[in-house]
C-alpha cells in the first residue's frame, strides 16, 4: 500500500534541502580600497538544527570563527560584533588561505607584482595597468583598479611547503582521524601554483599537502591498523570487503600511456620526502585508510585509478606514422547517497558511482597510487603552462575507525572523508590562444568554477535569509523553520559535476578549507581579481564541522551495488570522443609526437543503476534542466554585455582622444593668433605714434639687452620705434599688474587745467572718453593754439606724456569689478552718451612733472592724447588701440579665422579684433612745436574706434568666461 510505504526523499527534495548552517553574527566583506564597502552585520540566530554531536577534536582554527577578520579600519566600515550563541559555535566559515607564488626566474614573463600584503590577513591588489599608476596604459575593465581583500591567513612567497601544510591542512587531517569530514580545494588561475601546493615539487622538502597528509595519517595510526573486514561505500555506508577487489592495483603505469604523456616515472619509487608529524589519536580505535582518485574533466567524472585499457595492438602509439593510441575510459555517474547509509545524519550528498577505492597500508603505497592517478590525469600543455591541469583532480581519503571492543560490529564503525581537490585553472582563452577542443574544455572548466561560485552565493544568501527570519521570529516568540526554508533558493549544485560531487561538504557536517593561489607577477589581473572575489564570497559561507555519524544499521553482506559496477556493454550507446595529445617538439628535447585518446563517455542517464533508490520526478528534472539552461543563457548574456561595454568604452576613449587632439590644435592656433594680434596692435600703436610725429626727434638710447629678445622688435622699425619698443617691453615686464601707469603728465588733466591751484594734486591717469571737442573749452583747443603755446615754450622743453592702457580688472584693481552684466553694459556704454564730460577721479600719486611751466599746454595735449584711448566714458578697462586707417583695414581683413569647423568659435573670434589686452605705454615725448603739431587725432579714427567699443565689450565678456 502506498500509504504504508516508507517515505523516500525525492531528488527534488534533496535539491531543495537547505543547508542549516547559520552565519555567525559578524562578517566582513571585501572592500575596494578606493571605495570601501560597508560591513554588514547579521543578527544572531537560533540554530535551525540542534547538533547533538559535538566535535571530538580541538578546533585549532576555530578561534578564527569568533574573531572578526582583521581589516584596515575605515570610517565607512564599522564592524559591530554581536555575541554568538552556543549553537553558532558549531558553525564556522569556510577558511580561505591565500598563497602567493614566488617569481620563478628570468625566463618567466612578469609584470610588476600587483599584490602587496598589508598584514597576515589582508592584502592590497592594485592593477599594474591602472592609468593612475601607469599613465601610458589605458585600462578597459570593470574591475576596480585597487582593492583590499581579507583572508584567514596570507602566506607570502617564502612560505615553505611544511609550514603551509601545518597551518592549513594538518587540522583537517586531525579531524578525519577523529571522525570528521573535511574538504580542501585549491583555487586559482592557471600557473598560480595549485598543483605545486597539492602535489608538491620535485626537489627535497617540496612535497605538497597531499603526500604530507598521507604521511601524517600513517604516522599517527602506526600500530593501530584495522583488519579491513569492512570497506566504506558510497558516502557513509560500509559493507563487507571483497579482498580481491580492494587490493591495490599494480602501480606501474601502462607503458604506452607513460610514453605518450612523456612521464617516464616510476610511481613505486620510494619517496624520501616524508613529513614526520605524528598526531595524537584515540588508541582505543583501529583504523583503516582507503584511497580513491577521481577527476572531473569536461563535465564528466573519471576514475583515475581505473585500469586504462589500451586498445591499440601495436603497443606504444606512433601517431606520426599513422597510428594512434586508443584508450577507453568510462565516465562515472553521480548518485544520491541513500538515506539508509546514514539515517541519523540525513546527508543528501552524492557519491561517484563506480569509483574504485583501495585500502592502503602505508604512506608510500598511497603515494604510489596517487602518482599513478596523476599519470592518468589529463595533462595538456598550453601556452600558459606546459603542465597545465585541465581537469579537477579529487583525491578522496576515507578513514574507517572502529572501537577495538567492537571489532566485528559494522554498526559501530565510523567513516570520515578527507577530500583534497586540485581545481583546474580558470582558463584565459585570450592569453593561451585556446581554440577548438581546448576552448570547449575551457568553457567547461569555467562553467564548473562558475557554478561553484553560484552555489556559494546561494548558500550564503540562504543562510542570511534563515538568520534574519529566525531572528525576527525569535523576537516575535514564534519560530517555524519550515516556513523559512520554503522561501529559500535552490542551491545549483546539480549544474556541474564538480559541485554535485562536493555538495555534501557544504550542506552536511564538514569543515572546509579553500586555498587561493595567486601568481602576483601574472598578467591576468582581472582573472585574479575574480579569484579573490570568489575567496571573499567563500569566506561568508558557513559550514558545520561535526563528526561523521556512527553506523547503526546492519550492513548488507557482500558487495554493495554500484561500488565497483561498470557500465555494461549493453548499456545505452556511449558517447565516444577523441582527444589529441601533443608531446615533445622543439625545446622539450623529445621528438614531437601526437597521440589520440578515445574516451568512452557514459552519460549520467545511461548509467542509471539499480542502487539508485531515489525516485526521480521527470517534471522536476525537466524544470531543473530549464532553470539550468536559463542560467547559462543569463551567463552568456552577461558575458556579451561585458564585451559590448568594453568595446564601447574603448570607442569612447578613442573618440575622446581625437577630440582632445583637435581641441589642442585649435587652442594652439588661437594662441598664435592672439600673439600675432598683439604684435600687430603694438606695431599699429607704434606706427600711429610715429605717423603723428610725436617722436619726431626721439632721444636715442642704447638698446638694452632685453630688447634683443623682444617679440615686438621688427627689422623695419626705425630708431624711434626701437626706442619705443624698448620702453614698452621693459615697462610691460616691470609694471605688469599696476592698475595705471604713472607718467609725469598723469594727474595733470582737465581738472588741473581748470584749477591751477590744484596743479600739484597727484592723480592717476584714467583715459578720458572720446570727448567731443565742442563740448568743452579744452576740447576746442586747436592745432594752432597748441602750436602757439608750444612755441612759447621753445623746442628744448620736454615733458613726459603717458599713454596708458589696461584691462578692466586692473583699472579697477583698486576697485575690482563685481557688477552684473547689465551694469557692465552700462559701464561700457560710451561715456559721451552718458555724461558729456566725464571727470576722471584722481587715484594715485603721480611723479611730479619737471615741466610744470607747460601745464596748460600739456593738459590740453593730454586730453588730446586721451582721445586716442577710445576710452568710452572713461572706463579704464579699455585698451588703447589706435589703428591708422590703412592698418585698420588690413587688420580687419586678417581677422578672419580659418577654422570653419567651429563656426561658433569663428564668430567669437571675429569679434576679437579689438580684444583688450593689458598694454602699458609710457612714452617720453619732446614737448614743443613739433609735438603739438603731431598730436592731432583725426575724427575718423575716433569714430571708428568708438564703433568698435561694443565689440571690445563683448570680447571682454567672453574672455571673462574663459
Ligand atoms: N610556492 C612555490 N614555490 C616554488 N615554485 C612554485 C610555487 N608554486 C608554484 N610553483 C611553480 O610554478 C609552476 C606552476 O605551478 P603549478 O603547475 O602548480 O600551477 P597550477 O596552478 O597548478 O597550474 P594549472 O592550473 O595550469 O595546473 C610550477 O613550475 C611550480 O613548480
Amino acid at each position: 500500500m502506498s500509504s504504508t510505504k516508507p517515505k523516500v526523499p525525492t531528488r527534488a527534495s534533496t535539491r531543495t534541502k537547505t543547508p542549516t548552517a547559520v552565519p555567525p553574527t559578524t562578517r566582513t566583506t571585501r572592500a575596494a580600497a578606493s571605495k570601501p564597502v560597508a560591513t554588514t552585520t547579521t543578527p544572531p540566530l537560533p540554530a535551525t538544527k540542534k547538533s547533538t554531536r559535538k566535535p571530538l577534536v580541538s578546533k585549532d582554527n576555530a578561534t578564527e570563527v569568533a574573531v572578526a577578520p582583521t581589516k584596515p579600519a575605515s570610517k565607512s566600515n564599522v564592524t559591530r560584533k554581536i555575541p554568538r550563541s552556543d549553537e553558532d559555535a558549531d558553525r564556522e566559515p569556510i577558511m580561505a588561505y591565500l598563497r602567493i607564488r614566488p617569481h620563478l626566474g628570468e625566463d618567466e614573463p612578469s609584470s610588476a607584482p600587483y599584490l602587496s600584503p598589508l598584514s597576515d590577513t589582508s592584502v592590497r591588489m592594485t592593477d599594474p595597468h591602472d592609468p593612475h599608476s601607469n599613465p601610458s596604459r589605458f585600462r578597459v575593465s570593470t574591475i576596480a583598479p585597487s582593492s583590499i581583500y581579507t583572508f584567514s591567513h596570507i602566506f607570502p612567497t617564502q612560505t615553505s611547503q611544511s609550514e603551509f601544510f601545518t597551518k592549513t591542512t594538518l587540522p583537517l587531517v586531525r579531524d578525519v582521524l577523529q571522525g570528521q569530514n573535511g574538504l580542501l580545494f585549491a583555487y586559482g588561475v592557471t600557473n598560480s601554483g595549485k598543483t605545486y601546493t597539492v602535489q608538491g615539487g620535485a626537489h627535497a622538502g617540496s612535497a605538497g599537502i597531499l603526500p604530507r597528509s598521507l604521511d601524517v595519517l600513517f604516522n599517527s595510526i602506526e600500530g593501530l591498523h584495522g583488519t579491513g573486514k569492512y570497506r566504506p561505500v558510497r558516502l557513509q555506508g560500509v559493507e563487507l570487503a571483497d579482498k580481491t577487489d580492494s587490493a591495490p592495483p599494480p602501480v606501474a603505469p601502462e607503458p604506452a600511456l607513460a610514453e605518450v604523456l612523456g612521464q617516464h616515472m616510476d610511481p613505486s619509487a620510494s619517496d624520501t620526502d616524508i613529513d614526520p608529524t605524528v598526531l595524537k589519536v584515540d588508541r582505543n580505535y583501529e583504523y583503516t585508510i582507503w584511497l580513491s582518485y577521481a577527476e572531473v574533466y569536461n563535465e564528466k567524472v573519471y576514475d583515475l585509478l581505473d585500469n586504462v585499457q589500451d586498445n591499440s595492438t601495436g603497443g606504444i602509439p606512433r601517431s606520426n606514422s599513422g597510428k594512434s593510441l586508443l584508450l577507453t575510459r568510462k565516465a562515472l555517474s553521480l548518485k544520491p547517497s541513500p538515506v539508509s547509509d546514514s539515517p541519523d545524519a540525513g546527508i543528501n550528498g552524492k557519491y561517484i558511482s563506480g569509483l574504485r577505492q583501495f585500502r592502503v597500508h602505508s604512506a608510500s603505497q598511497a603515494k604510489a597510487l596517487v602518482k599513478l592517478g596523476q599519470l592518468h590525469r589529463r595533462v595538456f600543455g598550453t601556452l600558459a603552462n606546459r603542465e597545465s591541469s585541465r581537469s579537477h583532480g579529487m583525491v578522496i581519503l576515507k578513514v574507517v575507525r572502529g572501537h577495538r571492543g567492537e571489532r566485528d560490529d559494522p554498526t559501530a564503525l565510523q567513516i570520515a572523508r578527507l577530500t583534497l581537490v586540485d581545481l583546474a585553472g580558470s582558463e584565459r582563452t585570450k592569453h593561451t590562444q585556446t581554440t577548438g577542443d581546448r576552448l570547449k574544455e575551457a568553457g567547461n572548466i569555467n562553467k564548473s568554477l562558475m557554478v561553484l561560485g553560484q552555489c556559494m552565493e546561494v548558500l550564503r544568501s540562504n543562510q542570511r535569509k534563515v538568520a534574519v527570519s529566525l531572528a525576527q521570529d525569535g523576537l516575535d516568540g514564534r519560530m517555524d523553520t519550515r516556513e523559512v526554508k520554503r522561501g529559500l533558493a535552490v542551491v545549483p549544485f546539480r549544474h556541474s559535476k564538480l559541485t554535485e560531487a562536493l555538495m555534501d561538504y557544504f550542506v552536511g557536517d564538514a569543515r572546509a578549507v579553500m586555498i587561493v593561489n595567486v601568481n602576483p607577477y601574472d598578467t591576468g589581473y582581472d582573472e585574479n581579481s575574480h579569484v579573490m572575489k570568489f575567496a571573499a564570497l567563500a569566506r561568508e559561507v558557513y559550514v558545520t564541522p561535526a563528526p561523521a555519524p556512527v553506523q547503526r544499521l546492519p550492513v548488507a553482506a557482500g558487495k554493495a551495488q554500484g561500488t565497483t559496477k561498470r557500465a555494461t556493454p549493453d548499456a545505452p550507446k556511449p558517447y565516444r570522443r577523441k582527444v589529441t595529445i601533443s608531446t615533445g617538439g622543439p625545446g622539450s628535447g623529445r621528438k614531437a609526437s601526437e597521440a589520440v585518446l578515445e574516451v568512452l563517455e557514459v552519460d549520467e542517464g545511461d548509467a542509471a543503476e539499480s542502487d539508485d533508490d531515489e525516485p526521480i520526478n521527470p517534471l522536476v528534472d525537466a524544470l531543473f534542466d530549464e532553470v539550468e539552461e536559463l542560467r547559462m543563457q543569463l551567463f552568456e548574456s552577461e558575458m556579451r554585455c561585458a564585451i559590448i561595454e568594453a568595446d564601447v568604452r574603448e570607442e569612447v576613449m578613442r573618440e575622446m582622444e581625437l577630440r582632445m587632439a583637435s581641441m589642442e590644435k585649435m587652442y594652439a592656433r588661437r594662441l598664435m593668433n592672439e600673439v600675432q594680434q598683439n604684435e600687430m596692435k603694438t606695431d599699429a600703436k607704434i606706427d600711429m605714434l610715429h605717423q603723428s610725429g610725436l617722436f619726431g626727434s626721439p632721444v636715442k638710447r642704447p638698446k638694452p639687452p632685453s630688447a634683443a629678445a623682444s617679440d615686438i622688435s621688427e627689422e623695419e622699425e626705425d630708431d624711434v620705434e626701437t626706442s619705443l619698443v624698448d620702453d614698452l617691453t621693459s615697462e610691460d615686464e616691470s609694471e605688469q599688474g599696476r592698475s595705471l601707469s604713472l607718467s609725469p603728465l598723469a594727474g595733470k588733466g582737465k581738472a588741473q587745467a581748470r584749477s591751477p591751484a590744484k596743479q600739484e594734486t597727484p592723480r592717476a591717469y584714467i583715459p578720458d572718453p572720446p570727448m567731443l571737442p565742442s563740448d568743452s573749452e579744452d576740447a576746442e583747443l586747436t592745432e594752432s593754439e597748441l602750436e602757439s603755446e608750444d612755441g612759447a615754450e621753445g623746442e628744448g622743453d620736454a615733458a613726459s606724456v603717458g599713454i596708458s592702457a589696461t584691462t578692466g580688472s586692473e583699472a579697477e584693481s583698486d576697485g575690482e569689478y563685481t557688477g552684473t552684466e547689465d551694469e557692465e553694459e552700462e559701464d561700457w556704454a560710451p561715456a559721451a552718451a552718458k555724461t558729456p564730460r566725464a571727470k576722471p577721479t584722481p587715484q594715485r600719486v603721480a611723479s611730479p612733472s619737471p615741466a610744470s611751466r607747460a601745464q596748460p599746454r600739456v593738459s590740453k595735449l593730454e586730453r588730446g592724447m586721451s582721445h586716442l584711448t577710445l576710452g568710452g566714458g572713461g572706463d579704464p578697462d579699455d585698451s588703447v588701440i589706435i589703428l591708422p586707417v590703412k592698418k585698420f583695414r588690413a587688420r580687419q581683413e586678417s581677422s578672419e579665422y580659418e577654422d570653419q569647423a567651429e563656426p561658433g568659435i569663428v564668430k567669437k573670434k571675429k569679434r576679437c579684433v579689438l580684444h583688450p589686452i593689458p598694454v602699458f605705454l609710457r612714452l617720453t615725448l619732446p614737448v614743443g612745436r613739433q609735438l603739438a603739431k603731431k598730436t592731432v587725432v583725426t575724427e575718423e579714427q575716433i569714430e571708428r574706434a568708438a564703433a568698435k567699443q561694443d565689440s571690445s565689450k563683448n570680447v571682454r565678456r567672453m574672455t571673462g568666461r574663459l
